[in-house]
């Protein structure tokens, strides 16, 4: 084992030691003996036993060393029980007497279970009373471990009353000087002495008896190198036989050295005490029976315990047995987890399954990468360990920020880089969310793609959004990552940005171009997604006036103002219109009035004595105002939009303070009273007409209008020949009045109809309460932008009749009367359905007051 070095009994014992203890990580492996001889020291039966052991030398020769300066025998020193020893003890004393090369076993009762030896080169015996005594009497040679009760010894008497004896061979050899191997002192003061032998019950053969240590060692050597002599037969039948026990996992664990390994070396050294006492105790307990719970291998396994697992895999334990209580975790899946290579190796070699998923679908390969035990994962790659599918090691090594890892599984060429997990994830998507930016720059390098979507269609720069890193936000976008791409909810990376209030990317987006106006499926813009005292909101808000003022700007270049005030001064705020679509002219066939009125008498009920009023002293907005018990109910906050609680959907009738009231006329309960106040556009749509449009931002629950015209009843509507602008009232069936703009309107009258409105109406009352007359008022039901188009819903029987005549041209992906939806609903309608309904307008069933008949 030590070829180049005179080697003393007890090196390889404490090669050993030091491997189990330490772990071969800082040695080389050295050797490995496929094929070994034992004989037996009490019945001389030689067996042939067939295994690998791989040895770590420590190559700087520092082991040897450090048992040269251990001079001082241990024979008065116990130490606990082993139970390896124990049972290869058998009960029984393990001392052998050594007289003149003869070794004679002991094999006495022993009484106590404390092990002796007579110093660290040699292993622990379990001895009887008579040879627990010699040692304390230092009969023991501590060089190798033999008694010296007979025969001729070296005797070292440092006192009269004490007597040292070794063998000459055994002395301490340091720099050249021989010493007591018990008390260091120098050898040439020992005396040879020779004492007759007592009673010998057995001996061993001369091969394996040539004295103590080097040429005991030596002949072993020459019997595996295939010297034996050839008087040594092997008896048949002997437990360590392989071929006896063909496939059994001693013989895999065994062969645990021609894996992946350094290749077998010719063994030259001594017995190996340790391992071998593991492996004749395991084959002399008779009947076999399993000693360790199965749980002890995985548990051995996780600890990085190379000897027990050795000895649980060597008691027939099943390497693929799995822990219940940790997911069906196999021995292997903990080895690879805490990185013990060697443990992983054995545990292969006796059969271990490379590939066994746990329940989470975790294989060894992933432990390994997972906790970036870099030698491991190339270990187990070399023995053939596989990728799963689905979440991978990469995504593993992604996600923890491995990044040698990631470089060794990319190198391997067996992995698809773009490999997306359960969730849609790569391992770019991964890393970029843990914000390794090491890693997703090596990723880019090797050609990860980074238009890849997951299930809910986002990219990794989705991802780099919602972790904040800029970093990689930045590569990705070097990398042509689309700025735009929306997922399933129309999220934009600015969106998720914003949202995630990550204010170093919402300024990254923007400087990239991203759209501050795009909405997402809930019709949020990203400032709509982000808190409105955040960075990221004034950042985005800022962005957006740029934008807007630049756009405006340019537009405005563009467009023809047709009129600076469509209103002609009526309305508090002037209603410019512009066409830059055509050369169509400001619409002046109207009349334009602030107001509702009448051609013909409405006898609309204005007696003050009919009004509900308030006895408020101020402005309805203190704690003692009564508003809120009223059917005067105040609906508007202090800035006069709409609570939050106001329900759109069925919208109540609004009574809003009159002159009746004692309030001040500046009370917050007066809001469709005061008129328009929002900048408004008249502009020339593309497929639609006029239109309204926004020139400042609204926000949800603002008063826009009101829907003003010629009060008529339904009995005159139903005489007008354009129905095009035309409100119903739609109070009682039987007194039903409307409102057309046609010839005396508002910019109401411009007001287009939208699939996805941001504008409903509510009926209020102002200076009347006469119900059938309420006012018709629009309120903003989103949050809108400034340049955005208004509208409301018509409703569906306004387009029963008009889809006869033209298709909806609002534009939006849920509209429900363009001519492709009309077609798609003709084709899927029974020829009965497609006679209904009369093609004529029924204003008593619309759909009012949202919706013009
Ligand atoms: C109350 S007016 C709206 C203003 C109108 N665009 C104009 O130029 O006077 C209603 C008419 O506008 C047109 N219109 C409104 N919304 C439309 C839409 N979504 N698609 C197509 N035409 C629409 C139809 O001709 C409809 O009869």
């Amino acid at each position: 084992i030590f070829p180049q070095q005179p080697h003393r009994q007890g090196c390889l014992q404490l090669c050993l030691q030091m491997f189990f203890v330490n772990g071969p990580s800082d040695r080389r492996p050295m050797v490995i003996i496929s094929k070994y001889q034992i004989i037996c020291p009490i019945d001389r039966s030689i067996t042939a036993i067939d295994f690998g052991l791989f040895l770590f030398a420590d190559t700087s020769g520092s082991a040897i060393e450090e048992a040269q300066e251990l001079p001082l025998c241990s024979c008065r020193m116990e130490t606990p029980k082993s139970r390896e020893i124990l049972i290869l003890a058998d009960r029984k004393c393990m001392a052998t007497e050594s007289v003149d090369g003869q070794l004679t076993r002991c094999q006495g009762a022993i009484l106590k279970h404390e092990m002796m030896r007579p110093s660290n080169s040699v292993q622990l015996l379990v001895l009887c009373e008579d040879h627990r005594n010699g040692m304390v009497k230092h009969q023991c040679c501590p060089g190798c471990g033999f008694f010296c009760r007979a025969g001729t010894f070296m005797e070292c008497q440092p006192d009269v009353s004490i007597s040292h004896r070794f063998h000459r061979a055994c002395a301490s050899v340091l720099k050249g000087q021989s010493f007591c191997p018990h008390c260091g002192e120098e050898a040439s003061k020992a005396k040879e002495v020779t004492i007759a032998k007592a009673d010998t019950t057995s001996t061993v053969p001369p091969a394996f008896a040539h004295g103590p240590a080097t040429s005991s060692r030596l002949a072993m050597g020459a019997e595996v190198s295939g010297r034996a002599d050839s008087s040594l037969s092997i008896r048949s039948g002997h437990g360590l036989d392989p071929t006896a026990v063909p496939g059994s996992s001693r013989t895999a664990i065994l062969q645990a050295g021609t894996g992946t390994m350094e290749p077998p070396t010719t063994p030259q050294g001594p017995p190996r005490e340790t391992l071998e006492s593991i492996l004749v105790a395991l084959d002399t307990e008779k009947p076999k029976k399993l000693r360790f719970h199965p749980k002890q291998l995985y548990l051995s396994a996780k600890q990085g315990e190379l000897k027990k697992v050795l000895l649980v895999l060597v008691d027939g334990i099943d390497p693929n047995f799995k822990m219940e209580s940790q997911n069906k975790r196999t021995p292997l899946h903990a080895a690879a987890e805490g990185g013990h290579k060697d443990i992983c190796h054995m545990l292969v070699q006796a059969g271990a399954n490379l590939d066994m998923c746990d329940e989470d679908q975790r294989t060894p390969l992933m432990e390994a990468c997972e906790n970036n035990h870099m030698e491991t994962v190339l270990y187990l790659l070399r023995a053939g360990a596989s990728d799963v599918e689905g979440f991978t090691c990469l995504h593993l090594a992604a996600k923890s920020g491995h990044y040698k890892i990631v470089e060794h599984l990319l190198s391997t060429g067996l992995i698809n880089i773009n490999c997306q997990d359960d969730g849609g994830w790569t391992a770019m998507i991964w890393a970029t969310e843990y914000k390794h930016v090491d890693q997703v720059k090596l990723l880019l390098s090797k050609g990860a793609d980074v238009s890849i979507r997951d299930k809910e269609e986002n990219i990794c720069l989705h991802w780099a959004a919602f972790s904040g890193s800029v970093d990689i936000a930045e590569l990705l976008l070097d990398a042509r990552c689309d700025l735009q791409a929306v997922n399933i909810h129309g999220d934009s990376p600015l969106h998720i940005a914003a949202r995630e209030n990550r204010m170093d990317c919402v300024s990254l987006f923007l400087s990239r171009g991203a759209d501050v106006f795009l909405k997402n499926r809930e019709g949020e813009t990203p400032p709509d997604c982000c808190s409105h005292n955040s960075k990221a909101w004034a950042a985005l808000q800022a962005n957006r006036r740029e934008r807007d003022t630049k756009s405006m700007r340019l537009a405005r270049a563009e467009q023809k103002i047709l009129h600076s005030d469509i209103a002609l001064g009526q309305e508090k705020v002037p209603i410019p219109c512009v066409n830059s679509v055509d050369s169509e002219p400001y619409p002046d066939g109207y009349k334009y009035i602030p107001e509702n009125c009448v051609t013909s008498p409405m006898n609309i009920d204005r007696n003050i004595t009919h009004l509900q009023y308030c006895v408020c002293k101020e402005d309805c907005s203190t704690s003692i105002c009564m508003c809120g018990q009223l059917s005067l109910r105040c609906w508007y906050d202090k800035g006069g939009r709409l609570l939050p609680e106001f329900c759109r959907e069925e919208p109540p009738l609004i009574f809003e303070c009159n002159h009746a009231c004692s309030c001040w006329r500046t009370c917050k309960n007066r809001v469709v009273q005061n008129g328009l106040r929002t900048r408004l556009q008249l502009f020339r749509t593309s497929k639609k007409g006029w239109g309204v449009r926004a020139l400042e931002d609204i926000p949800q629950g603002t008063f826009i209008c009101e829907y003003v015209g010629e009060i008529i009843s339904e009995a005159e509507a139903e005489m007008r020949q354009n129905d095009a602008y035309l409100f119903s009232l739609d109070d009682k069936p039987q007194d039903l009045y409307c409102i057309d703009a046609r010839f005396y309107g508002n910019i109401s009258r411009f007001l287009n109809h939208m699939c996805e409105p941001n504008l409903f109406a509510c009926r209020v009352f102002t200076t009347h309460q006469d119900l059938r007359f309420p006012h018709i008022a629009f309120f903003a039901s989103e949050n809108i932008t400034a340049g955005e188009e208004l509208g409301f819903n018509y409703g569906d029987h306004f387009w029963e009749v008009k889809s006869k005549l033209f298709s909806c041209e609002c534009g939006s992906s849920k509209c429900k009367y363009s001519s492709a939806a009309m077609a798609s609903l003709q084709a899927d309608s029974t020829p009965e359905d497609q006679q209904q309904p009369s093609a004529s307008p029924d204003t008593s069933s619309s759909n009012s007051p949202s919706s013009p008949s």
